[in-house]
């Protein structure tokens, strides 16, 4: 197996429709709708009526109309004829508005639920092989594993729960969490490759394992919980506007509770029914019954994405993004940097690089290394030392060089340039101008360059070839229509880092970054009052993700990359981040639009009704909609009132069309369309049920 392709950086992006694809057979949508209308049902129950204000409001109204259905006399005396066949129709109506707002709520909720059950079904029990300090191996049921047991895994375990490889290297059928049957590479010590997830299973070789969850806290559990809604909080955003909404119920409902003595004032007395309906007409039920849908759905949306997100909060916040941070290698480019060609100078031969290369790479893990050692083995060079007598120094992005320890204390080293010149300066060698134009060369074409040195000698310049995704550029020019600005972070050197924000069109760009770096770009950022959002997968990386907004960490990252960012991609694709912060401003952009549309069809609704309750006052004038009658006005009112709810679940659940226009844009233009819209729709569908009602004898 190659193992370069297993690694996240050399990773090909994949197409989002394939995405879509194999999650959606892993859903089982039958019975969807099926379940939605039974939990419907189960949410009449007070204890969850009472968490949606507006709703909670109409379930009251439903009882009191209920009960004027069963005594028409309950407030006194009413000169009607056949009251109870307006107050039963009210109460049905009334009671499948609240019907229809459980069933948005639930049908939102259904496809996470359908998700739980599959991830559910992949969470057998199974016998771990826990091993002893004594290296005795005794086997327990999985659930008994706490953090800190180590367990042995061979080829056709089950992996027992999560936890890190600390020894062997094995390939491991992750399909149970990420959907992709492709076998992923594990590997001890490796910053991407050595965490492993209970519930997967290992297809060839063995593992030793040291658990790092407790029973019940490993990472199926928590999708578990996530995907099913177990844990979704409102977001603040979402409190403010139910606070807000229950606030605006509140004043109708004074507003609505001293209009019998002004209607009684010019002799026009309302009875209790009317009442309660007219407070429902104008009580912000679209947006209330619609409102946790959009969240949920918005959730989700990120989860067709292959992305687990921890909190909608996490969601929105992508919606508010200002800035994205990203790494060159892997998120811009196509990250799988590879050996192109050596460039000898100071007299030096192809030959004598790819040698001085070689022994500088053969302790490299990193895809760079083995790509290097690839290239000088093809051109012939060959390691004759004893492995055993050499020593490897590891790469680290605070030194930006790797090498070798030879037996003799001769030392071979490559790395960034500015990394070697300073390494052999140390050791009072000469830096030359050919290095210079070497290097110089290789930035130019957007590559990065690797001197290569043997103690205070750089034999030349390795030259790894790196280059730009197809169609970041268009992805960032949309970012930036929509207000978002782009930053890119690199280790590479400056010239490398120009070259490669040109071509991507970034908008800013910091070279020779050291993890550090990172930290306190998004602390200038925060500073200056903007939202970030980055993405990462190693150990170094997990300060960052926790101290951005938004943190998205790679599935292939480490424990402590996932555990401190607010999202983990399973599919390990950096530049998901697009597409993120994209359904976030949709999600922000759909509560908009449908709160807007909410209001406007309440004030309709309000001048729709008023004039006809007041027509036996000489105000008839006002009845410019010519409504029959008090009764079939206030029944078209509510009709309409209740049917609009279902008619905009399917746009809550997929968002209103999106476009990458800055905030102000798109909030003109929704208010355009959705404030217009909502006065409009309502006196059409009124005055049409008023028809309809009035024609088939009902009022
Ligand atoms: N295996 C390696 N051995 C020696 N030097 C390396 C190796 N890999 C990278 N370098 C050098 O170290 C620099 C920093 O690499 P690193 O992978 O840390 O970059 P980074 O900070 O992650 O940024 P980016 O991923 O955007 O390039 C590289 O530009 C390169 O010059
Ligand atoms: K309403
Ligand atoms: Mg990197």
């Amino acid at each position: 197996m190659n193992q370069v392709a297993t690694t996240p950086k050399g990773k090909p992006p994949r197409p989002s429709d394939r995405r879509q694809k194999h999650k959606q057979a892993r859903v089982r949508t039958k019975g969807l709708y099926f379940r939605a209308i039974r939990d419907a049902f189960v949410k009449l129950s007070p204890k969850y009526a009472i968490k949606n204000p507006v709703m909670f409001l109409v379930w009251l109204g439903t009882i009191i109309t209920l009960a004027v259905t069963i005594d028409p006399q309950l407030f006194g005396p009413v000169n009607q004829k056949n009251p109870q066949l307006f107050n039963g129709l009210l109460t049905v109506i009334l009671f499948f508005t609240v019907l229809f707002a459980n069933f948005a709520e639930a049908v939102a909720e259904g496809r996470g639920k359908a998700q739980a059950d599959a991830l559910r079904s992949s969470k057998t029990e199974t016998i771990a092989k826990k091993l002893s300090n004594d290296g005795s191996v005794t086997e327990v049921p999985s659930t008994t594993l706490t953090q800190g047991d180590t367990v042995y895994v061979v080829a056709g375990d089950i992996i027992p729960a999560d936890g890190e490889v600390i020894m062997g290297v094995a390939s491991v059928d992750e399909s149970a969490i990420t959907g992709e049957s492709a076998p992923v590479l594990k590997e001890s010590g490796s910053d991407v490759a050595s965490s492993v997830t209970g519930g997967t299973r290992i297809i060839s070789d063995e593992l030793i394992v040291r658990i790092t969850a407790d029973p019940g806290r490993g990472f199926i559990d928590r999708m578990i919980a996530l995907v099913e809604g177990a844990e979704r909080n409102k977001t603040p955003n979402e409190v403010a506007l139910t606070v807000l909404l229950a606030v605006l119920s509140l004043v109708f409902l004074f507003v609505v509770g001293t209009l019998p003595a002004f209607a009684y004032y010019v002799n026009s007395p309302v009875t209790v029914p009317v009442l309660v309906a007219l407070l429902v007409a104008l009580i912000p039920t679209t947006i209330g019954g619609l409102l946790s849908a959009i969240g949920i759905a918005g959730m989700d949306r990120v989860a067709q994405f292959n992305v687990i997100a921890t909190s909608g909060r996490a969601v929105e916040a992508c919606g508010d993004v200002n800035t994205l941070v990203l790494d060159k290698t892997g998120t811009i480019t196509l990250g799988n940097r590879l050996a192109e060609s050596f460039i000898p100078i100071n007299g030096h031969t192809r030959a004598e690089i790819a040698n001085v290369a070689l022994a500088a790479s053969i302790f490299d893990d990193t895809p760079e290394g083995k790509s290097i050692v690839r290239l000088a083995e093809k051109l012939g060079a060959k390691f004759d030392l004893d492995r055993k007598k050499a020593q490897g120094v590891e790469f680290s992005a605070k030194t930006r060089m790797s090498g070798t320890n030879l037996p003799g204390g001769h030392e071979v080293r490559k790395g960034a340039v500015g990394a070697i010149k300073g390494f052999v300066r140390s050791r009072n060698g000469r830096n030359t101008p050919e290095l210079d134009e070497a290097y110089e060369k290789v930035s130019q074409q957007g590559g990065t360059p690797l001197a290569v040195c043997l103690d205070n000698e750089i034999f030349g310049v390795i030259y790894l070839k790196d280059i730009v995704k197809p169609g970041i550029r268009e992805r960032f020019d949309q970012l930036r229509r929509m207000g978002v600005r782009t930053v890119m972070l690199t280790g590479d050197n400056r010239i490398t880092a120009a070259v490669i924000a040109k071509e991507a069109g970034v908008d800013e760009f910091i070279a020779e970054a050291t993890p550090e770096d990172k930290i306190s770009v998004i602390q200038r950022e925060q500073a200056e009052g903007k939202l970030v959002a980055m993405t990462g997968d190693g150990t170094n990386d997990a300060p960052a993700l926790a101290q951005a907004n938004v943190g998205v960490a790679m599935n292939t990252g480490t424990q402590a990359a996932k555990e401190a960012a607010n999202m983990v991609d399973l599919d390990s694709d950096p530049t998901k981040l697009i597409d993120i912060v994209s359904i976030g401003k949709q999600l922000l952009i759909t509560r908009g639009a449908l709160t807007t549309f909410s209001i406007a069809n309440d004030i309709a609704k309000y001048f729709a009704i008023i004039p006809v309750i007041f027509a036996s006052a000489n105000l008839g004038s006002l009845n410019i909609m010519q409504l029959t009658s008090v009764n079939s006005a206030v029944l078209a009112a509510l009709i309409y009132n209740a049917i609009i709810i279902p008619v905009l679940i399917p746009l809550a659940l997929k968002g209103v069309r999106f476009r990458p226009l800055t905030a102000n844009q798109l909030l003109q233009r929704n208010i355009f369309i959705y404030g217009l819209g909502g006065v409009i729709a309502p006196f059409l569908a009124i005055k049409f049920l008023d028809m309809v009602i009035t024609a088939v004898g009902l009022a």
